[in-house]
């Protein structure tokens, strides 16, 4: 497979040569190949929320390179970054993120107006199982459902690059698998690149590729050469 993403020596202090400096990301290398789905793992604190961001052009590098597609984008401008954003990510976040009083189909359509190639808002619909409720407003629907709501609105950009921050932290057990399930399937059959941060060690091996931080350093970087299905995953 192809090299899609790399980072080089990736920092990222805050409080930077004072008492209270943190080192969120330090020294941070690793690549990532076209079309994998990648599982950035580690306690609270570690650094992965930071790394995602920096991923996606939300947050900025203290120093190193974030080469995306041979561009590096920690040299991006502000204009360059926001445009790099709208055209090749999609972000889940943990608690969903919709606007509440917008409906279901307006939420993700939206996100398709924004897209220079968006997908189909009613074929995603269809995909996450949520197009009977495509009249909703988010606070009518149960949680699983709103992430399922924000997995579309993500997947209808049909960006190169998934982004989801601890997408199952505020699920239960079925409803988080399902979750993870149209993740998987997503990375699979439009050939995209995912991207989990979890603290979950237990659905590891539905990953391609698992990166373990601890302490803002990646302490294991592994390929899984046959990843599970979510569905035969129990935790
Ligand atoms: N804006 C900020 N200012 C100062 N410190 C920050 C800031 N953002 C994050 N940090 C610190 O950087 C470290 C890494 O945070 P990060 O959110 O990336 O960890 P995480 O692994 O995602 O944790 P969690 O699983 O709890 O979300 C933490 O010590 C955190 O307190």
């Amino acid at each position: 497979m192809d090299r899609y993403i790399h980072l080089d020596n990736v920092c990222k202090y805050y409080n930077q040569n004072q008492d209270n400096e943190i080192r969120a990301n330090d020294q941070i290398n690793f690549q990532l190949r076209l079309g994998e789905l990648t599982m950035i793992v580690g306690a609270s604190g570690a650094g992965k929320s930071t790394l995602l961001d920096i991923l996606g052009a939300m947050d900025t590098v203290t120093s190193g390179a974030v080469v995306i597609n041979n561009q590096d984008i920690a040299h991006y401008t502000a204009k360059q970054l926001i445009a790099f954003r709208r055209e090749k990510i999609g972000f889940v976040f943990q608690f969903y993120n919709l606007i509440s009083n917008l409906t279901v189909a307006e939420n993700v359509q939206l996100a398709a107006q924004l897209a220079p190639h968006p997908l189909g808002v009613t074929e995603v619909l269809e995909e996450v199982g949520l197009l009977d409720r495509q009249n909703n407003f988010p606070g009518e629907l149960s949680g699983g459902e709103q992430q399922r709501v924000a997995i579309a609105r993500a997947m209808v950009k049909n960006p190169q690059l998934l982004l989801c921050d601890e997408p199952t932290g505020a699920l239960d057990y079925k409803t988080g698998k399902k979750i993870l399930k149209l993740l998987q399937d997503f990375c699979q059959t439009q050939k995209k690149n995912v991207v989990i941060v979890t603290h979950n060690q237990m659905i590891k091996p539905m990953a391609h590729h698992v990166l373990e931080i601890a302490d803002g350093q990646v302490i294991q970087d592994l390929y899984n050469q046959q990843p599970t299905p979510v569905a035969e995953i129990a935790w």
